[in-house]
């Protein structure tokens, strides 16, 4: 099955004299694990947003997981994205009076779906940060007293919590170290992989592609330019 498709997408800034995206077509398969590459400026954030439903297509359709949201409401994409989307962005966006733990189980607040699917979503939140090695010490401290290595685990386990179908990340590795960025690759991909989810990666780092079966160039399906 396919878990995203695309079709005639073009998207254009209000405003502007043309559109920044223009694809065609593009599917992903349900449980790839995708890496998107493109120049800075080229329209990756964009596209993760009008996956993500944050953004709505100028024209064209965009269909996940056979849901078409052509004239979705706002509502009905955000129901969307908190039961079926993990999103990873690149300033993690965590709460910060809320510890780890609690901003993990956060998902589960606002989707039941999500909920059900995590069973006792505190042992499941814990469950997660394990797994992501983050030390139990912290699983009760504020995130904001948190390195941005534990924070973006914490991101990251919140993505996983509640085995949504689809993870999205932009430049979630950008503040760590080499071997950080290894292993937090290695450990997003077997959770995802034990979940089934699919991975849709954006980042500048071209290390990080050669984890990836599949890389996209956003140049060579983008021909708004
Ligand atoms: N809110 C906005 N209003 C108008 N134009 C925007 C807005 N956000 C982004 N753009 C424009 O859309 C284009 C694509 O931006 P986008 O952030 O999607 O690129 P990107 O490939 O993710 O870049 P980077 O790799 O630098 O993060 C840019 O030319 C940018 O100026």
């Amino acid at each position: 099955m396919n878990i995203v498709e695309l079709d005639q997408l073009r998207y254009r800034w209000q405003g502007q004299s043309k559109d920044i995206l223009h694809i065609p077509e593009l599917n992903i398969a349900q449980g790839e694990h995708v890496f998107l590459r493109g120049e800075s400026g080229s329209g990756k954030t964009t596209l993760l947003n009008l996956l993500a439903g944050i953004l709505t297509p100028s024209d064209g359709h965009i269909r996940l997981l056979e849901h078409d949201f052509h004239h979705a409401s706002s509502m009905k994409r955000d129901r969307f994205r908190a039961d079926h989307m993990g999103v990873i962005f690149q300033q993690f966006n965590l709460l910060p009076y809320l510890s780890a733990t609690e901003n993990v189980t956060l998902p589960c607040h606002f989707s039941a779906r999500r909920r059900d699917k995590s069973g006792d979503t505190e042992q499941s939140a814990i469950q997660l940060l394990d797994h992501l090695q983050l030390d139990e010490s912290l699983r009760n401290s504020m995130v904001t007293s948190l390195s941005v290595g534990q924070q973006q685990r914490v991101a990251v386990a919140r993505a996983l919590i509640g085995q949504p179908e689809i993870i999205i990340a932009d430049e979630p590795t950008s503040a760590l170290d080499t071997g950080t960025r290894d292993r937090f690759i290695e450990l997003l991909f077997s959770k995802a992989e034990a979940q089934k989810s699919t991975i849709i990666f954006v980042s500048h780092d071209p290390h990080i592609a050669e984890h990836f079966p599949r890389v996209i160039e956003l140049s060579e399906i983008n021909k708004a330019l």
